[in-house]
């Protein structure tokens, strides 16, 4: 069952050999490869739309900005499961298989991080928005945040890069992992790579729970000061202001806590039987699904927390601006009335 002697204690098992822990079982080949198409078609409807919208919006403020960077970050996971799908489900030659592990799957990933940064960067805005209201931006601002989402892009770009290098060695199986193609800088690489996002990520939710809270806090303050509101739009507004923290939840944190023990699992194959391999493997890719599922989840964000994506996508599809007014809880006049009362959806 042991066939890779060069690099026993990195890369493991072949299990493959093993049929009992074979990964090619009908949720890798059927189930999940099926998933990803619905969620690359629909997804590249909503991102498409998105992409369209946010053409039409100047980048104004701080918030427009980060979501800009959030669409084009879910536009290229979203061209990544095409490849997966193929990959996944047995259809794809060694050679595509190769270039998911070598280029989409680490795209895949860079992409995943940029939002979940610019998640971080929402809250702070949003923050700081809620608790200073009257607090506006000028072009040095904008242009500092401009510079910042480079930097970001540049930051992962330049992490992840050995990824793609450093899986370069040839398969020696046409049962082979991604693990298998790795030289032992790349392993080595990868596990940094997963140490670092697990920073990012946690530190992100940090952040995005601090704000959430304060912003929680200061609408309850803001509505008990005016009596204006009724109590279902206050409701509404609320479960809309925790719209992205439920997509962080579900979306990241199974992810993250099933990554520590498959990355351990990928880098120290001896420490683990195949069956338990497997069960990591099929985990994180369980919670994968879900971190994926963000790039249909962003556009639902952009439609509930951002005034001017809903105004420009209703105008281009000649709706008058109160439609859905029930769903997201404030009618057009609230929407454009004075002062939004730290209404944190203003997109401003
Ligand atoms: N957090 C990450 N950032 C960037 N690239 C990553 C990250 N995690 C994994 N990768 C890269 O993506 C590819 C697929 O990784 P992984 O999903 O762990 O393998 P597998 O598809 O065999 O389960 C590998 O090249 C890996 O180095």
């Amino acid at each position: 069952m042991e066939r890779n002697t060069t690099f026993p204690l990195l890369l493991g098992n072949h299990s493959h050999t093993n049929s009992t822990c074979s990964r090619d079982n009908i949720l890798k080949t059927v189930v999940f490869p099926v998933l990803y198409s619905f969620l690359f078609l629909v997804g590249m409807l909503l991102n498409g739309m998105a992409v369209w919208v946010f053409f039409r919006i100047p980048s104004r403020s701080h918030f427009i900005i980060y979501l800009k960077n959030i669409v084009v970050a879910d536009v290229i996971m979203t061209f990544t499961f095409p490849f997966k799908v193929l990959s996944d489900s047995n259809m794809a030659s060694t050679g595509l298989r190769i270039f998911v592990c070598r280029v989409s799957s680490v795209l895949f990933y860079l992409t995943m991080y940029i939002s979940i940064l610019f998640f971080g960067l929402i809250s702070i805005d949003r923050c700081r928005k809620t608790l200073k209201p009257f607090r506006g931006t000028n072009s040095a601002r904008l242009a500092r945040r401009k510079i910042l989402s480079g930097t970001i892009w540049t930051f992962l770009l330049i992490l992840c890069l050995p990824n793609v290098i450093l899986t370069s060695k040839t398969p020696t199986s046409p049962y082979f992992k991604c693990s298998n193609l790795k030289t032992v800088a790349g392993l080595y690489w990868h596990e940094v790579v997963n140490h670092v996002c697990q920073v990012i990520f946690w530190g992100n939710l940090v952040t995005v729970m601090v704000c959430y809270t304060l912003i929680t806090r200061e609408l309850y303050r803001s509505y008990s000061r005016t009596k204006s509101h009724s109590t279902q739009s206050k409701r509404k507004m609320n479960a809309n202001v925790f719209l992205v923290l439920a997509v962080f939840f579900v979306c990241f944190v199974p992810f993250h806590f099933a990554r520590v023990p498959y990355t351990m699992s990928q880098t120290r194959g001896v420490l683990f039987d195949c069956k338990l391999k497997l069960f990591f493997f099929q985990l994180k890719e369980s919670t994968l699904f879900l971190s994926s599922l963000n790039s249909l989840l962003d556009p639902l964000i952009y439609f509930f927390l951002c005034k001017s994506f809903r105004t420009t996508l209703f105008k281009t599809l000649q709706l008058p601006p109160g439609t859905c007014s029930w769903l997201t809880g404030r009618g057009s006049n609230t929407d454009t009335g004075s002062p939004p009362l730290r209404d944190s959806s203003a997109c401003t």
